[in-house]
């Protein structure tokens, strides 16, 4: 895993551990061999660490934190490094992270190519630099980067980590022989400031008024997270004689280590992983399937989704032509795009000159027909089947035969479009999180005669346009909304028993949610849900009206449709489940006119208020959720745990550091998770979505501990095999 070679009197030990060369316990054992028999040959003068294929090493082996530790660990082989008698070179390329990093910098020397990147990740794998980097980074760059590079995990580009101090020097063209020359220039002993611990911390002056500053910030930013605080305390503690330091780094990373923060966050990062990597039958999967290019692009409808998913493409340098029907909407669209982009602008995440260019790809258009000729389409109109029926009906005439044809939907079947076509291979739902340009998931929805090919084309258009896209089945509301629906609906009932909206959010924040339901309902607005009540009601052939306590024998609260009639739509028209200074405005204030609503609401209904404890609100919340989750394993709907955490995660802000619903539910045990389900389903029995889904029960009561990976399978066999 590492190759050692000699080029004239340089050792080179070159790093070998595709695909982006880890420092597992062959690398850190290949390294500290390396470097001790480079040492004893004398005819060896210095030494160059550097990666084959396309990286420095990118970091620690992930996968060996949960394993028992195995050989030399990455502190010993970077003293090893440190104290070698003979100069050790750096050479760097492509992403040098975490641990990769931290070897750099136990090495003497740094010399990188101008697209490398350098960076210590570890904070999002609620960890922190725990083989001294901590105590290093300050050391060349200052207290006040370091913090900042260590809490935001951020990469840096080598132009700037030079600048800092990581770096002593960028070449072009070949790193090996650039290294080998840089390696020719260097006296033959290491001068005593190039051995880091020896450099005293830089900004030391200021380090409390730095330290409480990035303090305040992690607190309002990271809200929740321990490893930032623990991130930087151990920077803080650079200060200190260097043993010293390193001891309390060492102490702080044991502290994490053994956290569930950090297990939750590295389960989060192989989770992302598999969620792109997509299997739906031994013909339809990510191996077998190729994308089609995606060159040119189309959106229907110029609303809030559409002007977003429209900005998403254009940043990915798509061309894209918006058609609206309504030059009126059409303009209101375009403006909303070109404000969109200006905000980006604004806040320095592109240049005006790129805004323009996004600009000039833009075509907005009032007639399906300048579809014709695009490869993908993406229609965005309102959510109503038989208006989208139209629409694909006649987007099948007028496309040429080999455009993919995608949804919006957020709850539509996908089956039910694709009828509407000659070419049910070639619909799919992509279905959006508002806003588009902020939320990073993608819920690719495929329907039962949607190929591989348009599925592979659409997971890949995701990773183009920089989203998370997790495939699932279609089904009414899909994975996300189906879910978020039993969230949805036991938060408005513990309204009716109890808590009101403040309460609940609270609650939910505080469990980590960056808002709680009710005000992310403010901000959706009222409207949504109250046409998507409707809606259904007309689909099903029942009513709803404000006096609805039961439908079709299911308990319904109709204290968000009272909201609504009030006109109070949310944010938008300056009053909702919070009051707000003005329509627009972003601060919640608790509105004794809601309080009275709802008391009154209750006692019309013969509702005797109760006081609601915290453990009620999350486990109502999480576990009428969660149960849909395994139903949704159990019908195929989702194809495994992981993809659902990664919806949760990305669509609804789930906090990172319990790492998705289903994880949490692994976290608290299945059977404790079954038992109150089923506490939860005898106390309600009017809401028939807490009867405990099948496969929840197969696992809970197997009488073993059966891991996540194998809950899709056993979602296919019977019990007896459990
Ligand atoms: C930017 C990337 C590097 C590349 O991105 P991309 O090109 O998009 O590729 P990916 O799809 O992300 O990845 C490709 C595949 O590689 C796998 N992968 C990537 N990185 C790792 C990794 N670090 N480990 C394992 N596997 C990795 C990934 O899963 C993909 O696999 P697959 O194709 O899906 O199968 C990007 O990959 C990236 O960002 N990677 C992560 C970078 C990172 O986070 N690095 C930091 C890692 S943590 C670290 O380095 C920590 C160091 C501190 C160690 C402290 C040691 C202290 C020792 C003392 C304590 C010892 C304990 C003793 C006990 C006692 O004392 O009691």
């Amino acid at each position: 895993m590492v190759d050692y070679r000699t080029v004239k009197s340089v050792a080179v030990l070159e790093v070998n551990n595709p695909p982006v060369n880890a420092l597992s316990y062959n690398v850190r054992q290949g390294l500290q061999d390396g470097i001790e028999r480079a040492n004893k040959d004398k005819e060896i003068k210095s030494i160059i660490i550097i990666g084959k294929g396309r990286t420095y090493p990118a970091g620690a082996d992930i996968s060996e934190f949960s394993k028992p530790h195995k050989g030399p660990n990455l502190i010993e082989v970077g003293l090893g490094i440190e104290s070698s008698r003979k100069p050790v070179i750096s050479a760097i390329h492509g992403t040098c992270l975490g641990g990769g990093l931290e070897i750099a910098l136990f090495s003497h020397y740094r010399i990188a190519l101008e697209s490398a990147k350098v960076g210590f990740p570890e904070v999002a794998l609620g960890l922190l630099p725990g083989a001294h980097g901590t105590q290093r980074l300050p050391r060349v760059a200052g207290m006040a980067f370091a913090m900042e590079i260590i809490t935001s995990g951020r990469h840096v580009s080598a132009r700037e980590a030079l600048q800092h101090g990581i770096l002593d020097k960028l070449v072009k063209g070949n790193l090996l022989s650039e290294s080998l020359d840089f390696a020719a220039s260097l006296p033959f002993s290491v001068p005593h400031n190039r051995r880091l611990r020896n450099v005293p911390a830089k900004g030391a002056e200021n380090a409390d008024r730095i330290f409480e500053v990035a303090l305040n910030k992690v607190k309002q930013k990271q809200n929740g997270f321990i490893a930032p605080i623990n991130c930087l305390k151990a920077v803080k503690a650079a200060l200190l004689p260097y043993e010293e330091g390193a001891k309390i780094e060492r102490e702080l990373f044991m502290e994490l280590l053994t956290s569930g923060q950090a297990k939750a966050q590295q389960y989060v990062f192989f989770a992302e992983r598999a969620a792109t990597r997509w299997y739906v039958s031994n013909e339809k999967n990510q191996k077998k399937c190729s994308a089609v290019p995606v060159k040119t692009t189309g959106v229907i409808g110029a609303g809030t989704m559409g002007s977003g998913i429209v900005v998403t493409l254009l940043r990915a340098g798509l061309p894209v032509i918006l058609v609206e029907q309504d030059s009126q909407n059409l303009e209101r669209g375009v403006n909303m795009i070109k404000g969109i982009l200006q905000g980006s602008v604004n806040l320095k995440r592109m240049t005006s000159q790129q805004m323009n260019k996004c600009l000039q790809q833009l075509t907005p258009a009032q007639s399906l027909d300048s579809l014709h000729n695009v490869d993908l389409v993406i229609e965005a109109v309102f959510e109503n089947l038989k208006l989208k029926e139209e629409i694909f009906g006649k987007l099948d005439e007028i496309c040429k035969q080999q455009t993919i044809l995608c949804s919006n939907t957020s709850t539509l079947d996908i089956d039910k479009i694709a009828r509407a076509t000659k070419r049910p291979d070639k619909v799919i739902g992509t279905h959006f999180f508002a806003p588009a340009f902020v939320m990073p998931l993608l819920e690719n929805v495929y329907g039962t005669k949607t190929s591989g090919e348009t599925i592979a084309t659409v997971m890949n258009l995701g990773k183009t346009i920089r989203k998370i896209p997790v495939l699932v089945k279609t089904c009414h509301g899909f994975v996300a909304n189906r879910m978020l629906a039993r969230y949805q609906t036991e938060a408005s009932f513990l309204l009716e028993e109890g808590c009101l909206p403040h309460e609940y959010d609270q609650v939910m924040e505080e469990f980590g949610f960056p808002m709680g339901a009710f005000k992310v309902g403010d901000l959706s607005g009222l409207d949504i849900g109250y046409r998507i009540r409707q809606e259904l009601a007309k689909a099903n052939g029942y009513t709803v009206t404000t006096d609805t306590r039961y439908i079709q024998g299911e308990r319904f609260s109709s204290l968000a449709d009272k909201l609504y009639e009030l006109g109070r739509l949310g944010r938008k028209t300056g009053k909702g489940w919070y009051k707000y200074d003005r329509p627009g405005a972003k601060e919640a204030f608790v509105d004794p006119d809601v309080t009275d609503i709802i008391l009154k609401h209750c006692k019309d209904a013969g509702i005797i208020r109760r006081k609601i404890s915290t453990q009620e609100i999350v486990e109502r919340s999480m576990y009428s959720s969660i149960n849909e989750g395994f139903r949704c394993l159990e019908d195929g709907v989702a194809s495994k745990p992981e993809d659902i955490d990664v919806i949760w995660l990305h669509g609804f802000g789930f906090p990172r550091y319990r790492g998705g619903p289903m994880y949490y539910a692994s976290t608290i045990g299945l059977a404790e998770v079954y038992d109150r389900i089923c506490y939860y389903h005898k106390t309600f029995p009017e809401s028939s979505y807490w009867v405990p889904s099948d496969l929840l029960r197969k696992l809970a009561t197997s009488g073993r501990n059966i891991p996540m990976s194998d809950w899709s399978t056993a979602a296919t066999v019977n019990k007896s095999r459990l």
